[in-house]
């Protein structure tokens, strides 16, 4: 992403919010309904997604989960007003959105901070563009990076954070500026199996404080039940809402959470739900059998012959 880019994203989510201190009293409901979108492309159209309805009630945590191609990031694009629906409506707290605004904050896989600005500087940025002076900048920006384990970092260039370190401060400098809602787009797909597991902890401790609704794309089936309330399973492209799957375990969830059976009973219904799309998203060059074929047939000195 070019730095200009980066800097009108930002300066967008930097226009009027409420003080930290008064987000429990916000709303953040989302409601998509027979939502449509079709991108022109040099020979015609590509329908990314087609009659698509979701909701996400103020406070709840719920992902989105599909095929490959299926439109998960065009909704979500959608959503932060980037995008504009082809067909239906995409609303947040009643009104349609006809742009990006402050109530919403998005993060996406790639870090986008700035790199010639410390950790709190990066946090700040928001609050400076809406003229929060510099005391309360600091104390905003210090209450969320606690609450993100990033306090001995604050003077650090980015340069000098991990992958999961970069990608916690972007969730903080997307939570300074006040949003409702928060939308996440696989931010941990570029991150290690562990961190990711300490990731997950950290944003449901941040949402839990902040009482914020969140809407989240992920491949990783253990991740969606892990975070959320309410699962959306979606078809192969144009994509569309297959399944809608409720996650009734208690919170605080602990990473042991995913040994239980209640976890792996849900684990076990999504991944055939989501097989059945990877392979309809895969245009039938993969059928059962060809895996099958795969799986047993295989002959390593074949192989070694050829090569
Ligand atoms: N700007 C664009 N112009 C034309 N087609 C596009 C454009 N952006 C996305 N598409 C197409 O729209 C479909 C949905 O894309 P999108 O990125 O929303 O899917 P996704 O579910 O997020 O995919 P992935 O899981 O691989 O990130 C895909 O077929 C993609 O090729």
């Amino acid at each position: 992403m070019s730095v200009t880019s980066l800097k009108a994203r930002v300066a967008r989510a930097g226009q009027a919010q409420p003080p930290l201190d008064a987000r429990s009293e916000r709303q953040g409901r989302i409601e998509i309904e027979d939502f449509g979108l079709r991108y022109k492309t040099p020979t015609g159209f590509t329908e990314a997604v087609t009659g698509v309805s979701l909701t996400v009630e103020p406070g709840e945590f719920v992902s989105i989960i599909g095929p490959s191609g299926c439109g998960k990031s065009t909704m979500l694009n959608a959503l932060a007003g980037f995008l504009k629906p082809t067909s239906g409506s995409v609303r947040v707290d009643g009104k349609p959105v006809d742009g990006p605004g402050a109530d919403r904050g998005m993060i996406f896989q790639q870090y986008s901070l700035f790199p010639w600005k410390t950790v709190r500087q990066n946090v700040e940025f928001g609050l400076k563009m809406k003229g929060v002076e510099a005391a309360e900048r600091q104390r905003q920006a210090r209450t969320l990076l606690g609450l993100a384990g990033l306090s001995q970092f604050e003077d650090h260039y980015p340069e000098a954070l991990s992958g999961g370190m970069k990608q916690r401060v972007g969730i903080v400098r997307a939570l300074a500026t006040g949003p409702r809602i928060l939308l996440l787009d696989e931010p941990f797909g570029a991150l290690d199996a562990q961190t990711r597991l300490i990731m997950q902890q950290i944003l449901t401790n941040m949402w839990q404080r902040l009482k914020i609704s969140v809407l989240f794309v992920t491949h990783d089936i253990d991740e969606a039940i892990f975070l959320s309330d309410r699962v959306y399973v979606m078809t192969a492209r144009p994509g569309s809402i297959k399944a809608e799957i409720a996650v009734p375990l208690a919170r605080p969830r602990e990473p042991a959470v995913i040994m239980s059976s209640e976890f792996l009973a849900l684990r076990r219904g999504l991944m055939s739900l989501i097989r059945e799309e990877s392979l309809k998203a895969m245009g039938g060059e993969i059928n059962a059998d060809a895996l099958k074929g795969l799986a047993t047939n295989f002959d390593n000195n074949d192989l070694a012959r050829s090569l």
